[in-house]
């Protein structure tokens, strides 16, 4: 993948998360061939590809959640690892399993994230957050109550209850209905707008061409297309 250039003689245009020869293997099998990855603030990248072309992989590296054995994986700068509390205060990561609390509400999932992120006035925060991911009628159910759209819709509102600047998605799309998945691209629209840098893996081509600058195409662990959505598309034979 093409780096951005030089930057060192302008540290403050350096992507945010920087990949350079990452690659995970476990024991024998090679998960993720060599690759390199720049994402910039305000910029969205999607990796998409069959199950098991490596997508997940990649994005716990990206998230510091996984250490490549092979290659180096920065974020500003600094190695990505979810032991570093900087990393842990400006990731956020929607993973593609729910993982939930049974006896907490909605609200008391969210209340745990903002205040373990500090957020100001977190009540309005969440009040907003519940609303805007249509949770509000819900605040108060346990999730052993909720369909698995809602509960899908409540992993993505505890990422945006608290602050970001990287937001990683394994498959965000997954669960949700047709309108829900509008107001996915939505809210990943805003994100970029808000100067978010957003790496997603997703197998809807339709959320990568409408959020994503970039695509990134994997089989088998290895980059097989790159470049903008429609080109990567068409080259998949996906797209006219
Ligand atoms: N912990 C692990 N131990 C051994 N092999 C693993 C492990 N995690 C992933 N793999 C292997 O690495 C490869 C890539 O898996 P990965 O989960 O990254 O794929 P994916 O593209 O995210 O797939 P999906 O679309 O099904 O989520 C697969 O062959 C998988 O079996």
């Amino acid at each position: 993948m093409a780096a951005q250039g030089d930057d060192t003689e302008h540290p403050d245009r350096a992507p945010l998360l920087r990949l350079r020869g990452v690659g995970r293997t476990y024991g024998e099998r090679r998960a993720l061939h060599p690759i390199d990855l720049d994402l910039e603030a305000g910029t969205c990248t999607a990796l998409f590809g069959h199950n098991g072309s490596g997508k997940s992989t990649l994005l716990r590296i990206a998230s510091g959640r996984d250490t490549p054995t092979r290659g180096t994986a920065l974020f500003a700068g600094r190695p990505v690892s979810e032991d570093d509390p900087e990393v842990r205060a400006r990731v956020a990561v929607v993973g593609d399993t729910v993982a939930t609390y049974p006896d907490l509400t909605v609200r008391e999932h969210l209340e745990l994230v903002a205040v373990a992120h500090a957020v100001d006035d977190a009540q309005a925060w969440i009040d907003h957050v519940l609303a805007d991911r249509r949770l509000s009628d819900h605040a108060r159910a346990l999730p052993g109550s909720l369909s698995s759209g809602q509960l899908q819709s409540l992993l993505l509102a505890a990422a945006l209850v608290r602050p970001r600047d990287l937001l990683v998605l394994d498959e965000p799309e997954q669960r949700l209905d047709p309108d829900a998945r509008v107001r996915l691209a939505e809210l990943l629209a805003g994100e970029k707008a808000d100067g978010v840098a957003v790496l997603l893996a997703t197998h809807q081509a339709e959320l990568a061409e409408a959020v994503a600058d970039r695509m990134v195409a994997l089989e088998d662990g290895r980059v097989i297309a790159e470049g903008p959505p429609a080109e990567v598309l068409a080259r998949l034979g996906l797209r006219r």
